[in-house]
């Protein structure tokens, strides 16, 4: 009996090794691995894949764009992926996961042609999973090729007039307690939120601060990488694609990479008028510097002295490294700002740039969004009011005490003011109208604190509280807890 010809086996043909996609794929794991940060994990691997020749300056773009891309929209991928996998998400591994989201990032959100999305991703897949595993990349990404992004959002997104939460959720890619906490910070209706969840999505252009008495805007522009900031008169921002290193005054330490919304609230606890001496001011949560190198500077030019204290030993080291080379006298220490080592009334002027949610810096740290809960709120908000009662313990009366988050959320930032101006025994506190001290910066709403927002100011989200600090206890006649619709 003849049996069927078989047809002949397709000879092995070994996977093509992509390193852009390689090494996206590296950083997507070390980012869900190690809860490392893509800001930080990435840009040291690019420059090693640029130094030995892997990469040129075109593919390291691709590779940012993608890990970026693919860890800022996660939750929108994840609802897609949902759909095209047979068994719930949690019972897929997270390596073949990130290679999942990374094929539907390319298919949803690219120019890059459906076909060759699916294709690099499937040779993705049989380089660090497997050609098993790749099969069923494969089949996944057929499924999710079926639809572009609008087809996909229009089928799980609620309309809008049902969920709205939900609704721009899905489709501006954040989790609903943020979308929620952001529109009660922001106020107003569809048009402000969806434009500030929009600009959360986008990258923003690195911005540079001249230190003062060490470098000059002029010097940061002069060879053109660079733009004048909008609001800070330290800022320029580097042309897209710009490497700050590439500039003396970065590698030198006189300038250094600052959002400009970090600068301008700086600049107006500097600003922030007083009576009485002007010498003595404290950064009480320094690290890693920014902040204290704008204030040393200043400082140095008013003859004054910062201290720099920091709780934790290697964040107190970054500072200490910042503040090296300050043209006047600054200090660093390690110090527990709720349990302060220095003797109340001993500052005249005092910030606490507090630890945070974050919720204000989405643009620049694309995981984030999806690491953080609403069950943080609770620990951050305690430490927070701690650390404000301890800088109002530190200023003496008549100075002035900056309180600062980087997280819009009302939660850490009015209740928390409020709340501690409520409960004072031993000092009292009147508040500073913070807006006059960021001249020409429009929108900033009916004071007296501040609130910048990525959509309206280009910034991060910072917010700051200015307080005088006054002679006066609880209940005296100062303690303007008043002042604002809590
Ligand atoms: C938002 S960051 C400050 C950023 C800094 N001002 C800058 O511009 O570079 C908050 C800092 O406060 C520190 N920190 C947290 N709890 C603290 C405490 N109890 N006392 C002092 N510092 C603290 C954190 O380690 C973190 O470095």
């Amino acid at each position: 009996m003849s049996s069927r010809p078989r047809r002949p086996a397709r000879p092995y043909r070994r996977p093509r090794r992509d390193p852009v996609r390689i090494l996206a794929f590296d950083a997507l794991r070390a980012v869900d691995e190690r809860d490392a940060y893509a800001n930080l994990v990435l840009p040291p691997m690019l420059a090693r894949a640029r130094s030995t020749g892997t990469l040129d300056a075109r593919d390291a773009a691709l590779a940012t764009e993608l890990v970026y891309g693919t860890l800022r929209r996660q939750g929108t991928y994840d609802a897609v992926l949902a759909e095209c996998v047979d068994r719930p998400l949690r019972e897929v591994d997270p390596p073949v996961l990130d290679v999942l989201s990374l094929g539907a990032h390319q298919l949803l959100a690219t120019r890059i042609p459906s076909h060759a999305a699916v294709s690099a991703t499937v040779e993705l897949a049989r380089c660090v999973l497997g050609d098993g595993r790749a099969k069923f990349v494969n089949a996944v990404l057929r499924r999710v090729a079926a639809h572009d992004l609008d087809g996909w959002l229009t089928r799980l997104a609620p309309p809008y007039d049902d969920d709205p939460e939900r609704h721009l959720s899905l489709v501006h890619a954040h989790p609903r307690w943020i979308v929620a906490a952001l529109w009660d910070a922001l106020g107003g209706g569809r048009e402000g939120i969806e434009s500030l969840l929009a600009a959360d999505n986008e990258r923003p252009r690195v911005t540079l601060a001249a230190r003062p008495g060490r470098s000059t805007v002029a010097e940061l522009l002069a060879d053109g990488r660079a733009d004048p900031g909008r609001w800070s008169p330290y800022a320029a921002r580097l042309a897209e694609g710009g490497e700050p290193g590439a500039l003396d005054a970065v590698r030198d330490g006189r300038a250094g990479v600052q959002d400009e919304g970090s600068q301008l609230v700086a600049l107006a606890l500097a600003n922030a008028p007083l009576t009485g001496g002007d010498t003595r001011w404290l950064d009480g949560c320094a690290g890693p510097g920014g902040k204290a190198a704008l204030l040393a500077g200043l400082a140095a030019e008013r003859g004054a002295t910062l201290l720099a204290a920091e709780k934790q030993p290697h964040r107190a080291r970054l500072v200490a490294r910042t503040l090296a080379g300050n043209p006047g006298p600054a200090h660093t220490v390690v110090a527990d700002g709720t349990r302060p080592a220095w003797r109340p009334g001993t500052f005249d002027r005092v910030l606490v740039d507090v630890p945070c949610t974050g919720l204000g810096a989405l643009r620049r740290r694309p995981e984030a969004r999806w690491r953080r809960g609403p069950e943080d709120i609770d620990r951050l908000t305690s430490v927070q009011r701690e650390l404000l009662r301890g800088a109002l313990r530190a200023v003496r009366p008549g100075g002035v005490v900056g309180y600062a988050t980087c997280s819009p959320h009302l939660a850490e930032t009015r209740l928390v003011v409020a709340d501690v101006l409520k409960g004072l025994t031993d000092t009292g506190a009147e508040w500073v109208d913070a807006r006059p001290l960021l001249p020409g910066v429009p929108d900033l709403g009916e004071g007296p604190d501040v609130q910048l927002w990525p959509h309206l100011h280009g910034t991060d989200a910072m917010y700051l509280a200015l307080l005088r600090r006054t002679r006066q206890g609880a209940g005296g006649p100062f303690c303007r807890a008043d002042m604002l619709n809590t």
